[in-house]
């Protein structure tokens, strides 16, 4: 069980944390997701005892930490795996996750359970970027630890690696019944593998809540933009439905009729089809293999994205008719003020 309350940290006086709240359950898993630079790794080095928060506290099992009670790294029994692996380079796969436990029985359990017996004697320099990382979780888990930070643990790695590794890291996290904190950069793995999603922003949690409800029903226009590709077309309410040129759709949120509003809409949510009466021409598009991505410029305003089935093969500069087509509410948002 982890609980941090209020925590706030500046680097000198660059503010980096700033009032920072949120509680992970037993075995929960939570993905931290956000800009460069916005605190995701400061989080996690706080949390580890590797600097030290100005204000807040942390509960951590039945430790209390505050900036005048702290409990240095090592009694605080977290476990930490970082996308260089950080493997000690002169010692076996066994005296690695084995390193300083006085039973090794939890090594071999962790081995065996990723799958990793095989490799109990080779040298880290003989092992792939995946069966280097599978070592270091492995030795995070065999220390038992209270909470297990994870730093971009799979960017080191190729595309179709990175699949099956983020499950199996997912299991054995699960398996040990141990809370996560999981830092990426990565939307799919971010919206696939954790229980709930925190997507930070200057140091603040902009939103913090299951996968589901930070993808279709962000609560603020940067955790819109920040997760999948979102646009805003502008449009009016009358009642429950926003009026667009594209069309009409349900918001998620309720407002006075007549209301203007950014109606926010992601390439799933249009159709497109080629007409030569229609509202837009193709401004570019991209094949993706299953699907093509097409932007499609409406009238004099932004470029939407769309995506088709493979099968749609429109020529850059057709005329074509885009309309929303999302049967799910859409999440609205005030205008910003004009520049
Ligand atoms: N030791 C330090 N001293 C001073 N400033 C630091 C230090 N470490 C980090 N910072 C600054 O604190 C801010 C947050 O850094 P942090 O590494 O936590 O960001 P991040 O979200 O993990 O970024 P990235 O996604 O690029 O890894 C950045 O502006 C960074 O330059």
């Amino acid at each position: 069980m982890l609980d941090v309350r209020n925590l706030s940290l500046a680097y000198g006086q660059t503010p980096v944390l700033a009032d920072l709240s949120f509680s992970l359950g037993a075995d929960e898993i939570l993905m931290l997701v956000g800009p460069t630079g916005c605190g995701k790794t400061t989080v996690l080095r706080t949390l580890a005892g590797l600097v030290r928060p100005d204000a807040g506290e942390i509960v951590l099992g039945d430790q209390r930490i505050t900036p005048k009670r702290d409990v240095p790294p090592e009694k605080r029994r977290v476990g930490m795996v970082f996308q260089d692996f950080a493997l000690f380079p002169h010692l076996s796969v066994i005296d690695n996750v084995a390193f300083r436990l006085s039973d090794r029985g939890p090594a071999h359990e962790w081995l065996e359970r990723l799958g990793l017996t095989a490799l109990a004697d080779a040298m880290p320099e003989r092992l792939s970027g995946g069966q280097k990382q599978r070592v270091a979780l492995a030795r995070a888990l065999a220390h038992k630890p209270q909470l297990m930070l994870l730093d971009e643990p799979l960017s080191n790695l190729d595309a179709a690696l990175k699949d099956t590794l983020r499950w199996d890291i997912r299991t054995a996290l699960k398996e040990a019944g141990v809370p996560a904190l999981w830092v990426t950069h990565d939307q799919e793995e971010a919206l696939s593998v954790g229980d709930r999603l925190g997507v930070l922003n200057n140091g603040r949690l902009e939103q913090l809540d299951t996968p589901e409800q930070c993808f279709s029903q962000p609560t603020s226009r940067f955790a819109a933009q920040f997760l999948g590709e979102a646009a805003f077309v502008r449009g009016h309410r009358d009642g429950p439905v926003v009026a667009t040129p594209l069309g009409s759709a349900t918001a998620i949120t309720q407002g006075a009729s007549g209301e203007k509003v950014d109606l926010m809409v992601r390439p799933d949510d249009l159709t497109v089809v080629p007409s030569r009466d229609g509202n837009g021409v193709v401004e570019w598009r991209r094949y993706e293999g299953e699907t093509r991505l097409y932007a499609i410029r409406v009238c004099d305003g932004e470029a939407l994205r769309v995506r088709t089935n493979h099968e749609l093969d429109l020529a850059v500069g057709a005329p074509v008719h885009l309309r929303i087509s999302s049967e799910h509410p859409l999440a609205a948002f005030t205008p910003e003020p004009a520049a």
